[in-house]
């Protein structure tokens, strides 16, 4: 069963020329957002660009929330990554899906009107209370914590 979520399409290229994002695999966890940008674009070495993916989605259930997350392909080969590294969107955004673009790497990338980018996944989400305590119960780990157990 699949969870309904709002979406709007804020760019009349995405339903058109690009499909709506979507499951490539009935298994797949994350959908491609798309770069809809204006034109070809070219990110130097270092640099970050905020690329609009032409739709706004409003996930509205708190238990809820949506992260992006870098494309392995792109990531791996060619060092674009996500400037934030991971994307929140919050159950109650409701403004345009956007992807920090970051070429982490020492080649220019160019990125096609349209291309695949990133990928959105929807996951579940406790909001926490907090309840302040002096002590807490003891455990193994204790405050051991950043490599205390080595690597062996
Ligand atoms: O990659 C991203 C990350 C965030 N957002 C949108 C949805 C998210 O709900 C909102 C705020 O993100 P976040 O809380 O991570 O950023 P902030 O710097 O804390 O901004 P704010 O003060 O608006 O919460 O920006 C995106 O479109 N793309
Ligand atoms: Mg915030």
């Amino acid at each position: 069963m699949k969870t309904p979520i709002e979406l709007k399409i804020l760019d009349s290229r995405i339903g058109s020329e690009f499909p709506l994002p979507a499951y490539a695999t009935p298994g797949s966890a994350g959908m491609d957002l798309r770069a809809m940008t204006e034109t070809t674009l070219t990110i130097v070495p270092g640099e970050t660009v905020l690329i609009p993916t032409g739709i706004s989605i409003y996930v509205a259930d708190p238990s809820l929330a949506a992260v992006i997350l870098p494309r392995s392909g792109l990531g791996h080969k060619h060092g674009i990554v996500l400037g934030n590294l991971v994307g929140l969107i919050d159950s109650d955004y409701q403004g345009p899906l956007m992807v920090s673009c970051w070429n982490r790497s020492s080649e220019p990338f160019t990125i096609e009107v349209g291309d695949r980018l990133a990928q959105l996944v929807f996951v579940p989400v406790v909001q926490a209370e907090f309840r302040l305590v002096d002590e807490f119960a003891n455990t193994d780990r204790g405050e051991g914590g950043f490599g205390h157990s080595g690597t062996k």
